[in-house]
């Protein structure tokens, strides 16, 4: 099985833009001749600051929005001339950021989880036994069925948001910042299950994400959106280990760091002889920090 699962092909969406009294100024070109594919069973990742077009993208492959031309096709089919996302809603589904306001809190787990089921006409008689199947998927005992949303934790609620969207089978799934309102810790678990699901169904994903060094980890080739325009594409090892766009070198310069050290270098990086520097000059930066933290900790020792 190869070819791609999903196709973006000079894909443009823009909204206008209105003053305080409501009065149309002009217009945002939110995404702008955007084209991408992804074969099947691959993990494409988009990354892009807030306010870049991920969203508008992936709204616009659910079928919530309409592009203002370009095409997109999802197993070679092209979905732009039909208005409802139910047309494909069997082949692609989503994974929202936040699980909490995505469950409906008056819903047990057990009745989110059928939700789909019962909007693609899946037959009564074997619901309870694919509940069951859909939550041990995602590694969640059978009686949490029976649990209402503020009875689970963060990363339990994502993982009921997964087997929801797991439930009618789809062979797209996309993720939009599906980890980034769990702990670092959880976070990784989540994105470790999604990594097993998909060799396990062969899913191929959508990772929509700002977080570079998870994209790095998960997806095999990266978009990199920049108001709307994809300024620089490849395997995640190409782009993160050589950007060749301004625009990526700025966001692996964002990428948050781990000792306080390196934070307390951060808000100088851009500003390194006027440039944004090369991931080499990072890497000097942050030896010479370090070496720098040795020194400091020696002499305070003595
Ligand atoms: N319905 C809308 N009406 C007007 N402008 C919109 C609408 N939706 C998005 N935009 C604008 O389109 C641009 C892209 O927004 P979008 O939400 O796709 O970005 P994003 O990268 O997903 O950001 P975030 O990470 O914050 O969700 C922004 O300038 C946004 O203000």
């Amino acid at each position: 099985m190869s070819g791609p699962m999903l196709e973006i092909r000079n894909l443009c969406k823009a909204f206008p833009t209105r003053n305080a009294f409501g009065r149309r100024t002009g217009e945002v070109r939110a995404v702008d001749n955007v084209s991408f594919s992804i074969d099947k069973g691959r993990v494409y990742g988009l990354a892009g600051e807030s306010g870049s077009g991920k969203s508008t993208i992936a709204r616009m492959i659910m079928g919530l929005e309409r592009p203002d031309s370009g095409d997109i096709l999802i197993d070679g089919r092209s979905i732009t001339d039909r208005s409802s996302g139910r047309v494909h809603g069997r082949q692609v589904q989503m994974v929202f950021q936040n699980p909490g306001s995505s469950l409906n809190p008056r819903r047990t787990v057990g009745q989110s989880v059928a939700v789909p089921l019962d909007a693609h006409g899946y037959p009564r008689a074997g619901r309870q036994k694919r509940i069951t199947e859909l939550l041990d998927m995602v590694q969640l005992p059978a009686n949490f069925a029976q649990r209402y949303p503020h009875e689970l934790s963060g990363g339990q609620k994502q993982r009921v948001a997964i087997a929801r969207a797991l439930a009618v089978e789809p062979k797209l799934l996309v993720l939009d910042e599906p980890t980034s309102a769990l702990d670092v810790s959880v976070q990784a678990k989540v994105m470790d299950l999604l990594a097993d699901l998909g060799r396990e169904m062969d899913l191929t994903y959508l990772f929509i994400s700002h977080d570079l060094s998870l994209m790095r980890n998960f997806a095999g080739d990266v978009g990199i959106l920049y108001r709307g325009v994809i300024v620089e594409h490849g395997t995640s090892d190409a782009v993160f280990d050589h950007p060749a766009h301004d625009y990526t070198r700025l966001l692996l310069a964002s990428v948050p760091v781990i000792s306080k050290e390196e934070e307390a270098l951060r808000p100088h990086i851009p500003l390194i002889d006027g440039e944004i520097p090369t991931p080499e000059m990072l890497i000097a930066l942050r030896q010479q920090a370090v070496k720098q933290t040795i020194t400091n900790e020696v002499q305070t020792d003595d």
